[in-house]
This record gives C-alpha cells, structure tokens and sequence, in this order.
C-alpha cells in the first residue's frame, strides 16, 4: 500500500470475551506485522460484521484514565463509549500506542505537574521542549488496510484524525463525534481541546 509508506500484514488474530455495558461481547484481537512506527498497537474487533462500512475509533492509549479511571482527562469514558457504540454497530477500535499524545507516560506526567501551575495542556508540552500533539496516525492507516477496511465511519471530535487517515487513502464517509464526558477534574482539558485545537466537542451543550 504505497500511500502509507509500507504495507503492513496482519500477524494473528485471537477471540477474547470483553465486558462493556455489564455484558460479556465476542471480541477479536488482531496484532500486525510492519507497521510504520515499529509499536504494539492492537485492532479491536467488536459487533456485526454486516456492514461493509465499520465504525471505527482511534483511542490513543492513556494509562491513567483507560487502566486507573482517572478524572484529569475524558479517555477512560471515551474508550467505554467507543466499545459500546462498536459492539452495538459492528467495527474496530485500534487500540494506539501514541500515550501522552505521543510523548510518552513520563512526559505526560510531567505536563501534568506543568499544568498544576497554570499552564493549558498544550502549553504544558511546548515548555518541556515537546510537540503539541505528536500523534502520527500512519500506522492506523495501515492497520485498516491490512483488515480490508478502506471506507469508515470514524468516531472521533479531533479533526486530525480524519485529515491523516484522508492522506493516507482511508475514506471517510461520516465523521460521528463522541459524547463530552466532563467532570468536575478535566473541564479545562476539555475546554483546551475545543478552543486550541478545534476539537468538535460542546462543553456547553449536553454532557454524557
Ligand atoms: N501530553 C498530554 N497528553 C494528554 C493529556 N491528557 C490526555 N492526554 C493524552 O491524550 C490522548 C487522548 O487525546 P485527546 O486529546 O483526549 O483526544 P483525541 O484523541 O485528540 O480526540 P477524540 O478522538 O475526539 O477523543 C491520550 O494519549 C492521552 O494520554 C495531557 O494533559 N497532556
Ligand atoms: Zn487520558
């Protein structure tokens, strides 16, 4: 696949059962051979498999909302909503190893502490010397080459994704965003994500 660079194969696929929604659901993990950026990052494979147009997530991994539940970012309610949503319509969450935004857990943690002082979250990475967001998603691309899966429905606010995804010669049909799960901890993130980068998400209007 040029337009990704390099095509990358699948290596293996395994049924696991996952819980969302207090229910056990068939799930299908399949790992990759060749992807661009040498990472681990897995395909979720979730739901039906009727539609020839699968909705799909890009969940960047955040160990601290997705594993500890934390309330200092939307992900750990992000990655729930996107299970569901798949299981219900039938797709693939790629599960992606950009954590941090792509600058890593120890970085982030110490954006973290950047932030206990006052600055935004993306400010925060410029003053450690960091991108802003230094999420490349050729990988992604690649991953749903390799599955067979050219034309998506993407669940995401974040313009980038589909943009990237676009370059690299997946077609979006419909953009469908995700519910603003806002507490009491991460409205300034929100916020953050809607004013500097254009995020789609209302933090004024119905909050899941
Ligand atoms: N550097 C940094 N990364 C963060 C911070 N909070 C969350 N993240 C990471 O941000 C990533 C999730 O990105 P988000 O900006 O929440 O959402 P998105 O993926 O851009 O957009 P959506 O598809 O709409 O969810 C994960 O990798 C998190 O680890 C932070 O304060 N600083
Ligand atoms: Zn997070």
């Amino acid at each position: 696949m040029e337009r990704n660079g390099t095509a990358a194969r699948v290596r293996a696929s395994v049924a696991v059962p996952v819980r969302c929604d207090g229910r056990v659901h068939p799930a299908t993990l399949t790992t990759f051979h060749d992807l661009v950026d040498g990472r681990e990052h897995l395909a979720v494979l979730l739901g039906p498999t009727t539609s020839s147009v699968p909705l799909v997530r890009l969940h960047s991994e955040c160990l601290t909302g997705d594993v500890f539940a934390s309330e200092r970012c939307d992900c750990g309610a992000q990655l729930e909503e996107a299970l569901a949503r798949i299981t219900e319509t039938g797709g693939v969450l790629l599960y992606l190893r950009q954590e941090g935004r792509g600058i890593g857990l120890y970085n982030k943690l110490d954006a973290y502490r950047l932030q206990g002082h006052g600055l935004d979250t993306y400010a925060a990475n410029r003053a450690l010397g960091l991108d802003e967001d230094a999420r490349d998603y050729t990988a992604a691309a690649q991953m749903l080459t390799a599955l067979g899966h050219h034309e998506i429905d993407l669940l995401t606010n974040n313009p980038d994704k589909r943009l990237q995804l676009e370059r690299h010669g997946i077609r979006v049909r419909s953009v469908l965003p995700t519910g603003v799960h806002m507490t009491a901890h991460n409205s300034a993130y929100l916020k953050a994500k809607a004013t500097i980068t254009a995020h789609t998400l209302s933090t004024e209007g119905p909050q899941t």
